[in-house]
């Protein structure tokens, strides 16, 4: 008969983009979940840390929560961006080995922790190179998380999973400029240049940047999918399939049949130029696919949040 604690999860950072959709999704697989959101106060104070993950024995902990910008504007606040969430990940480590060691730690890893390469990025890559220094700081906090859980469980016998993730998108994704990632960003941009009647649609950087794009729902289902057969690594949990900037830039304007040219403004942003995971040791051992296509998912975002 499994216990309580089994049967429950606790989920950091369940008011955000992802980490709204995890809540729903476990508790459709029938799992009694402690969502922790702002309510709970700032994670970078340990003291709060300790109250989040001090409530009830669970099986696993979702650590979702975050400090993140997008953008142009983040290139000034990176040493903002490290200070916050380093110490937020340092404080739900110790809150973990302390309150919960029976618990499984699930961490969402980003891309912008390897090192800029031309080749997709296998595990091993991590940490052997420079970061971008639009997400310096961002990518140091992140490497601090994935290398303490490896640390963590190690010298105090835990078990943890980092999952490496792709550029996510879907219903009740930001939309302001400085938080929104590029999916989401260009079709609540052309959304609105389309209602204003503009007769092109710009798209800031080189169309030609690649990325690696999920629906949130598939990325959820995918690190449920890892968590099932993975323990005490880091994994890229994505799909293997490239995309550029500019098709996706495509597929927003069909999406929202607007046929107008794409343009791309003098000295706009321009992020890492190519970030692609190479996930195959996931798809080997789980034989995972999306079930969303971006044409599909960028269809059914248009009809909720763009009617
Ligand atoms: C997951 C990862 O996500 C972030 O890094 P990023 O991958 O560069 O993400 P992004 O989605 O913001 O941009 C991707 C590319 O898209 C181009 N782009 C075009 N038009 C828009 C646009 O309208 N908005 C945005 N944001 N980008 C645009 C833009 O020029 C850029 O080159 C970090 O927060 C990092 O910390 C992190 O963890």
């Amino acid at each position: 008969m499994p216990s309580k604690a089994d049967l429950t999860d606790l989920v950091l950072g369940a008011h955000g983009f992802l980490g709204r959709r995890l809540v729903r999704r476990l508790e459709a697989d029938g799992r009694r979940v402690i969502a922790v959101g702002r309510e709970a106060g700032d994670l970078a104070v340990p003291e709060v840390a300790r109250s989040a993950l001090g409530r009830a024995p669970v099986a696993r902990i979702f650590h979702f929560a975050t400090r993140q910008r997008t953008g142009p504007s983040q290139y000034d606040i990176q040493a903002e961006l490290l200070a916050v969430n380093a110490r937020m990940h340092l404080n739900v480590l110790e809150a973990w080995r302390q309150l919960q060691p029976q618990a499984k730690l699930i961490t969402p890893g980003s891309s912008c922790t390897y090192p800029e390469s031309r080749e997709p990025l296998t595990e091993a890559s991590f940490g052997l190179g420079p970061l971008h220094p639009s997400v310096a700081g961002y990518a140091l906090a992140k490497q601090v998380l994935a290398t303490g859980c490896a640390a963590y469980a190690r010298q105090y016998g835990l078990r943890y999973l980092h999952c490496v993730l792709a550029t996510t998108y879907g219903p009740g994704d930001h939309t302001e400029a400085d938080r929104s990632h590029f999916v989401g960003a260009l079709l609540h941009r052309a959304a609105a240049e389309k209602r204003r009647g503009a007769t092109c649609f710009t798209v800031w950087g080189d169309p030609a940047t690649v990325r690696e794009v999920l629906h949130a729902d598939d990325q959820i289902d995918a690190i449920l999918r890892a968590d099932a057969q993975f323990t005490d690594t880091i994994l890229n949990c994505a799909a293997d399939t490239p995309v550029t900037v500019g098709a996706v830039a495509e597929a927003v304007l069909r999406a929202l049949d607007w046929q107008v040219p794409i343009e791309r403004p003098a000295e706009s942003f321009q992020g890492t130029p190519y970030k692609m995971l190479d996930s195959g040791r996931f798809l080997a051992a789980t034989g995972w696919r999306p079930r969303i296509s971006l044409d599909d998912g960028l269809r059914q975002l248009v009809r909720e949040a763009y009617p």
